[in-house]
Protein backbone atom coordinates (compact mmCIF):
# COMPACT_ATOMS: atom_id res chain seq x y z
CA UNK A 1 0.00 0.00 0.00
CA UNK A 2 1.12 3.27 -1.34
CA UNK A 3 -1.45 5.40 -0.60
CA UNK A 4 -4.43 6.42 1.85
CA UNK A 5 -7.49 8.89 0.16
CA UNK A 6 -10.41 10.19 1.99
CA UNK A 7 -9.80 9.38 5.55
CA UNK A 8 -12.69 11.18 7.57
CA UNK A 9 -11.40 13.21 10.58
CA UNK A 10 -14.71 13.70 12.04
CA UNK A 11 -15.72 16.79 14.47
CA UNK A 12 -16.93 15.97 18.06
CA UNK A 13 -19.58 18.08 20.48
CA UNK A 14 -19.12 18.32 23.94
CA UNK A 15 -22.87 17.55 24.97
CA UNK A 16 -21.99 19.19 28.32
CA UNK A 17 -18.86 20.04 29.89
CA UNK A 18 -18.12 20.29 34.04
CA UNK A 19 -14.87 21.79 35.30
CA UNK A 20 -14.48 19.98 38.44
CA UNK A 21 -11.23 20.54 39.42
CA UNK A 22 -7.40 21.14 38.60
CA UNK A 23 -4.48 19.61 38.69
CA UNK A 24 -0.93 20.96 39.94
CA UNK A 25 -0.17 21.33 36.88
CA UNK A 26 -2.50 24.12 36.25
CA UNK A 27 -4.12 21.57 33.97
CA UNK A 28 -8.32 21.03 34.72
CA UNK A 29 -10.61 18.02 35.40
CA UNK A 30 -13.33 17.50 33.38
CA UNK A 31 -16.28 15.57 32.77
CA UNK A 32 -17.95 15.62 29.34
CA UNK A 33 -19.40 13.40 26.51
CA UNK A 34 -17.73 14.04 23.45
CA UNK A 35 -20.12 13.42 20.51
CA UNK A 36 -18.64 12.30 17.30
CA UNK A 37 -20.76 14.06 14.44
CA UNK A 38 -21.00 12.87 11.08
CA UNK A 39 -18.71 16.45 9.82
CA UNK A 40 -15.38 16.88 9.32
CA UNK A 41 -11.95 17.00 7.48
CA UNK A 42 -10.61 14.59 4.94
CA UNK A 43 -6.93 13.91 4.96
CA UNK A 44 -5.06 12.59 2.04
CA UNK A 45 -1.49 10.17 2.42
CA UNK A 46 0.52 9.60 -0.12
CA UNK A 47 4.22 7.29 0.69
CA UNK A 48 7.21 9.75 -0.79
CA UNK A 49 10.37 8.06 -1.67
CA UNK A 50 12.63 10.20 0.75
CA UNK A 51 11.78 10.87 4.54
CA UNK A 52 10.52 13.86 4.72
CA UNK A 53 7.07 15.06 5.47
CA UNK A 54 5.12 17.19 4.18
CA UNK A 55 1.38 19.00 3.94
CA UNK A 56 1.24 19.79 0.73
CA UNK A 57 -2.43 21.81 1.18
CA UNK A 58 -2.13 25.45 2.64
CA UNK A 59 -3.69 26.32 5.68
CA UNK A 60 -3.83 30.15 6.18
CA UNK A 61 -2.94 30.95 9.77
CA UNK A 62 -0.97 27.52 10.77
CA UNK A 63 2.49 27.36 9.42
CA UNK A 64 3.05 23.47 8.75
CA UNK A 65 5.92 23.13 11.03
CA UNK A 66 3.04 24.05 13.76
CA UNK A 67 0.31 21.94 12.37
CA UNK A 68 -0.80 19.36 14.48
CA UNK A 69 -0.91 16.65 11.14
CA UNK A 70 2.86 17.00 10.99
CA UNK A 71 3.80 17.28 14.54
CA UNK A 72 1.49 13.90 15.08
CA UNK A 73 3.36 12.28 11.81
CA UNK A 74 6.71 13.12 13.66
CA UNK A 75 5.93 11.81 16.67
CA UNK A 76 4.95 8.46 15.09
CA UNK A 77 7.77 8.42 12.91
CA UNK A 78 10.26 9.27 15.66
CA UNK A 79 8.61 5.76 17.74
CA UNK A 80 9.21 3.85 14.31
CA UNK A 81 13.09 4.76 14.70
CA UNK A 82 13.01 4.34 17.97
CA UNK A 83 11.13 0.68 17.80
CA UNK A 84 13.01 -0.42 14.23
CA UNK A 85 16.54 1.77 14.30
CA UNK A 86 14.86 2.55 11.09
CA UNK A 87 13.17 5.83 9.36
CA UNK A 88 10.07 4.82 7.84
CA UNK A 89 9.00 6.74 4.15
CA UNK A 90 8.21 10.13 3.96
CA UNK A 91 5.14 11.28 3.30
CA UNK A 92 2.93 13.72 1.58
CA UNK A 93 -0.50 14.99 3.69
CA UNK A 94 -3.14 17.08 2.00
CA UNK A 95 -6.39 18.69 3.83
CA UNK A 96 -9.89 19.36 2.68
CA UNK A 97 -9.99 21.87 5.35
CA UNK A 98 -13.63 22.71 6.43
CA UNK A 99 -13.87 22.38 10.24
CA UNK A 100 -13.29 25.58 11.82
CA UNK A 101 -10.12 26.30 13.89
CA UNK A 102 -10.52 27.53 17.09
CA UNK A 103 -14.17 26.15 17.05
CA UNK A 104 -14.68 23.97 19.85
CA UNK A 105 -15.10 21.02 17.54
CA UNK A 106 -11.73 19.38 17.65
CA UNK A 107 -10.47 19.89 14.12
CA UNK A 108 -7.01 20.04 14.57
CA UNK A 109 -7.35 17.05 17.24
CA UNK A 110 -9.22 14.96 14.68
CA UNK A 111 -6.75 15.83 12.13
CA UNK A 112 -4.01 14.71 14.36
CA UNK A 113 -5.81 11.49 15.12
CA UNK A 114 -6.45 10.22 11.43
CA UNK A 115 -2.76 11.22 10.81
CA UNK A 116 -1.59 8.89 13.41
CA UNK A 117 -4.31 5.99 12.64
CA UNK A 118 -3.21 6.18 8.99
CA UNK A 119 0.34 6.42 9.37
CA UNK A 120 0.20 3.46 11.67
CA UNK A 121 -1.66 1.04 9.03
CA UNK A 122 0.64 3.19 5.73
CA UNK A 123 4.07 2.55 7.75
CA UNK A 124 2.78 -1.05 9.42
CA UNK A 125 4.34 0.91 12.36
CA UNK A 126 2.03 -1.93 14.64
CA UNK A 127 1.28 0.21 17.68
CA UNK A 128 -2.08 -0.30 19.69
CA UNK A 129 -5.16 2.07 19.94
CA UNK A 130 -3.37 2.65 23.58
CA UNK A 131 -0.22 3.24 22.13
CA UNK A 132 -1.64 5.52 19.94
CA UNK A 133 -3.91 7.65 22.12
CA UNK A 134 -0.79 8.19 24.26
CA UNK A 135 1.23 9.44 21.67
CA UNK A 136 -1.45 11.93 20.91
CA UNK A 137 -1.90 12.95 24.27
CA UNK A 138 0.86 15.42 24.72
CA UNK A 139 -0.32 17.28 21.29
CA UNK A 140 -3.82 18.04 22.39
CA UNK A 141 -6.47 17.27 24.98
CA UNK A 142 -8.84 15.55 22.48
CA UNK A 143 -6.47 13.47 20.63
CA UNK A 144 -7.08 10.41 22.75
CA UNK A 145 -11.09 10.67 22.05
CA UNK A 146 -10.96 10.69 18.51
CA UNK A 147 -8.13 7.70 18.56
CA UNK A 148 -10.70 5.79 20.85
CA UNK A 149 -13.50 6.00 18.10
CA UNK A 150 -16.14 5.99 20.02
CA UNK A 151 -18.99 8.69 21.43
CA UNK A 152 -18.03 8.70 25.12
CA UNK A 153 -17.60 9.66 28.44
CA UNK A 154 -14.65 10.94 29.57
CA UNK A 155 -13.00 12.11 32.46
CA UNK A 156 -9.42 13.37 33.82
CA UNK A 157 -8.53 15.46 31.36
CA UNK A 158 -10.21 14.04 28.81
CA UNK A 159 -8.10 11.10 28.49
CA UNK A 160 -10.21 8.41 30.89
CA UNK A 161 -12.85 7.54 28.40
CA UNK A 162 -16.12 4.83 28.63
CA UNK A 163 -18.53 4.81 25.41
CA UNK A 164 -21.57 5.99 26.07
CA UNK A 165 -24.87 5.58 24.04
CA UNK A 166 -26.38 9.23 22.95
CA UNK A 167 -29.61 10.51 21.30
CA UNK A 168 -29.48 9.12 17.70
CA UNK A 169 -30.53 12.79 16.35
CA UNK A 170 -29.04 15.98 14.42
CA UNK A 171 -27.47 19.03 15.28
CA UNK A 172 -27.37 22.46 14.26
CA UNK A 173 -24.43 23.94 14.52
CA UNK A 174 -23.22 27.53 14.58
CA UNK A 175 -19.82 29.29 13.33
CA UNK A 176 -20.08 32.66 15.55
CA UNK A 177 -17.02 34.00 13.38
CA UNK A 178 -14.92 34.40 16.39
CA UNK A 179 -11.35 32.11 17.23
CA UNK A 180 -11.45 31.65 21.12
CA UNK A 181 -7.91 30.79 22.24
CA UNK A 182 -8.74 27.33 24.77
CA UNK A 183 -5.73 28.56 27.35
CA UNK A 184 -7.59 32.13 27.80
CA UNK A 185 -10.81 30.47 29.13
CA UNK A 186 -9.67 27.82 31.50
CA UNK A 187 -6.95 31.13 32.77
CA UNK A 188 -9.88 33.10 33.58
CA UNK A 189 -10.27 34.42 37.20
CA UNK A 190 -14.32 33.86 36.30
CA UNK A 191 -14.04 30.07 35.59
CA UNK A 192 -15.89 27.60 38.41
CA UNK A 193 -14.05 24.83 38.93
CA UNK A 194 -16.04 23.02 41.36
CA UNK A 195 -19.06 21.90 39.90
CA UNK A 196 -19.99 18.58 41.68
CA UNK A 197 -18.64 14.81 40.22
CA UNK A 198 -21.40 13.06 38.28
CA UNK A 199 -21.98 9.51 37.39
CA UNK A 200 -21.82 7.99 33.77
CA UNK A 201 -25.30 6.94 34.94
CA UNK A 202 -26.61 10.07 35.48
CA UNK A 203 -25.97 11.32 32.00
CA UNK A 204 -27.32 8.11 30.52
CA UNK A 205 -30.83 8.10 32.80
CA UNK A 206 -31.51 11.86 31.56
CA UNK A 207 -31.69 11.05 27.66
CA UNK A 208 -33.83 7.46 28.94
CA UNK A 209 -36.32 10.02 30.34
CA UNK A 210 -36.35 13.35 28.65
CA UNK A 211 -39.53 13.88 26.43
CA UNK A 212 -37.66 16.58 24.64
CA UNK A 213 -33.89 17.72 23.41
CA UNK A 214 -33.04 19.68 26.58
CA UNK A 215 -29.09 18.42 27.08
CA UNK A 216 -28.04 17.33 30.26
CA UNK A 217 -26.02 19.37 32.65
CA UNK A 218 -24.46 22.79 31.56
CA UNK A 219 -20.90 23.84 29.65
CA UNK A 220 -18.63 25.36 32.62
CA UNK A 221 -16.47 27.51 29.66
CA UNK A 222 -19.73 28.80 27.85
CA UNK A 223 -19.84 31.39 31.05
CA UNK A 224 -16.72 33.36 30.76
CA UNK A 225 -16.51 32.55 26.90
CA UNK A 226 -19.27 34.79 26.24
CA UNK A 227 -18.37 37.40 28.79
CA UNK A 228 -15.19 37.68 26.22
CA UNK A 229 -16.54 37.36 23.47
CA UNK A 230 -19.96 38.51 22.07
CA UNK A 231 -20.64 37.16 18.97
CA UNK A 232 -20.69 33.59 21.08
CA UNK A 233 -23.28 34.82 23.54
CA UNK A 234 -25.53 36.33 20.41
CA UNK A 235 -25.24 33.34 18.59
CA UNK A 236 -26.37 31.41 22.17
CA UNK A 237 -29.05 34.16 22.33
CA UNK A 238 -30.25 33.29 18.73
CA UNK A 239 -30.27 29.15 18.41
CA UNK A 240 -32.19 29.19 21.44
CA UNK A 241 -35.13 29.97 19.93
CA UNK A 242 -35.04 26.72 18.63
CA UNK A 243 -34.24 24.62 21.67
CA UNK A 244 -31.53 23.85 23.99
CA UNK A 245 -28.51 26.20 22.59
CA UNK A 246 -24.77 25.92 24.51
CA UNK A 247 -21.22 25.99 23.57
CA UNK A 248 -19.19 22.91 22.42
CA UNK A 249 -15.67 22.69 24.02
CA UNK A 250 -14.19 26.27 24.89
CA UNK A 251 -15.92 27.49 22.09
CA UNK A 252 -16.45 29.68 19.79
CA UNK A 253 -19.32 26.96 17.97
CA UNK A 254 -23.26 26.76 19.46
CA UNK A 255 -25.11 23.77 18.44
CA UNK A 256 -28.40 22.44 19.44
CA UNK A 257 -30.12 19.10 19.07
CA UNK A 258 -33.02 18.62 16.77
CA UNK A 259 -34.92 15.25 16.20
CA UNK A 260 -34.65 14.80 12.38
CA UNK A 261 -32.51 16.15 9.29
CA UNK A 262 -35.43 18.25 8.52
CA UNK A 263 -36.12 19.72 11.42
CA UNK A 264 -32.31 21.23 11.05
CA UNK A 265 -32.95 22.61 7.82
CA UNK A 266 -36.22 24.50 9.19
CA UNK A 267 -33.52 25.99 11.54
CA UNK A 268 -30.72 26.61 8.39
CA UNK A 269 -33.25 28.26 6.77
CA UNK A 270 -33.34 31.22 9.29
CA UNK A 271 -30.12 31.31 10.40
CA UNK A 272 -28.83 35.36 9.53
CA UNK A 273 -26.17 35.63 6.57
CA UNK A 274 -23.84 36.60 8.88
CA UNK A 275 -23.26 33.26 10.50
CA UNK A 276 -21.99 29.61 8.81
CA UNK A 277 -23.92 27.20 9.96
CA UNK A 278 -24.47 23.37 8.98
CA UNK A 279 -25.92 20.36 10.15
CA UNK A 280 -24.63 17.06 11.19
CA UNK A 281 -25.73 13.60 11.87
CA UNK A 282 -24.64 11.85 15.73
CA UNK A 283 -22.49 9.15 15.25
CA UNK A 284 -21.98 6.42 18.29
CA UNK A 285 -18.28 5.59 15.80
CA UNK A 286 -15.86 7.13 14.51
CA UNK A 287 -16.19 6.21 10.56
CA UNK A 288 -12.57 5.38 10.26
CA UNK A 289 -13.33 2.15 11.80
CA UNK A 290 -15.72 1.23 8.93
CA UNK A 291 -12.63 0.83 6.94
CA UNK A 292 -10.86 -0.88 9.71
CA UNK A 293 -8.08 1.45 10.09
C1 LIG B 1 -11.97 21.91 26.37
C2 LIG B 1 -11.90 20.90 25.27
O1 LIG B 1 -12.25 21.51 24.02
C3 LIG B 1 -12.90 19.78 25.53
O2 LIG B 1 -13.12 19.04 24.39
C4 LIG B 1 -10.51 20.33 25.13
O3 LIG B 1 -10.17 19.56 26.25
C5 LIG B 1 -9.45 21.30 24.77
O4 LIG B 1 -8.52 20.59 24.02
P1 LIG B 1 -7.43 21.30 23.12
O5 LIG B 1 -8.01 22.44 22.34
O6 LIG B 1 -6.75 20.18 22.36
O7 LIG B 1 -6.52 21.92 24.18
P2 LIG B 1 -5.01 21.64 24.54
O8 LIG B 1 -4.16 22.08 23.40
O9 LIG B 1 -4.85 20.28 25.11
O10 LIG B 1 -4.86 22.70 25.73
C6 LIG B 1 -4.84 24.10 25.51
C7 LIG B 1 -4.76 24.80 26.86
O11 LIG B 1 -6.02 24.70 27.54
C8 LIG B 1 -5.84 24.46 28.92
N1 LIG B 1 -6.47 23.19 29.30
C9 LIG B 1 -6.83 22.28 28.35
C10 LIG B 1 -7.46 21.10 28.70
C11 LIG B 1 -7.69 20.86 30.07
N2 LIG B 1 -8.29 19.73 30.48
N3 LIG B 1 -7.33 21.77 31.00
C12 LIG B 1 -6.73 22.92 30.63
O12 LIG B 1 -6.41 23.73 31.49
C13 LIG B 1 -4.34 24.48 29.16
O13 LIG B 1 -4.00 25.79 29.52
C14 LIG B 1 -3.77 24.16 27.80
O14 LIG B 1 -2.50 24.70 27.61
N1 LIG C 1 -4.48 20.78 11.36
C1 LIG C 1 -4.92 21.79 12.12
N2 LIG C 1 -6.21 22.18 12.03
C2 LIG C 1 -6.68 23.16 12.81
N3 LIG C 1 -5.95 23.84 13.70
C3 LIG C 1 -4.66 23.51 13.84
C4 LIG C 1 -4.10 22.46 13.07
N4 LIG C 1 -2.85 22.34 13.45
C5 LIG C 1 -2.63 23.26 14.39
N5 LIG C 1 -3.71 23.98 14.65
C6 LIG C 1 -3.80 25.07 15.65
O1 LIG C 1 -4.58 24.58 16.74
C7 LIG C 1 -5.52 25.57 17.18
C8 LIG C 1 -6.79 24.87 17.70
O2 LIG C 1 -7.39 24.24 16.63
P1 LIG C 1 -8.65 23.30 16.73
O3 LIG C 1 -9.33 23.36 15.41
O4 LIG C 1 -8.27 21.95 17.24
O5 LIG C 1 -9.50 24.05 17.83
P2 LIG C 1 -10.79 23.66 18.55
O6 LIG C 1 -11.82 23.21 17.55
O7 LIG C 1 -11.12 24.80 19.43
O8 LIG C 1 -10.40 22.39 19.38
P3 LIG C 1 -10.86 21.93 20.83
O9 LIG C 1 -12.27 21.59 20.82
O10 LIG C 1 -9.97 20.73 20.95
O11 LIG C 1 -10.52 23.08 21.72
C9 LIG C 1 -5.77 26.43 15.96
O12 LIG C 1 -6.01 27.75 16.36
C10 LIG C 1 -4.51 26.31 15.13
O13 LIG C 1 -3.64 27.41 15.37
Amino acid sequence: MTELKNCPAPAKLNLFLHVTGRRADGYHLLQTVFQLIDHGDTLHFTLRDDATLRRVTDLPGVPEESDLIIRAARLLQAEVLRRTGALPHGVDIAIDKILPMGGGVGGGSSDAATTLMALNRLWNAGLSKQELMDLGLPLGADIPFFIFGETAFAEGVGEALRPVKTPDCWYVVIEPGVMVPTAAIFGSEQLTRDTPVVNIADFSSHYEQSQDWTGFGRNDLQQVATKLFPPVAEAVEWLSAYGDARMTGSGACVFSAVATEADADAVLAKVPAKWTAWKAKALQQHPLIATKL
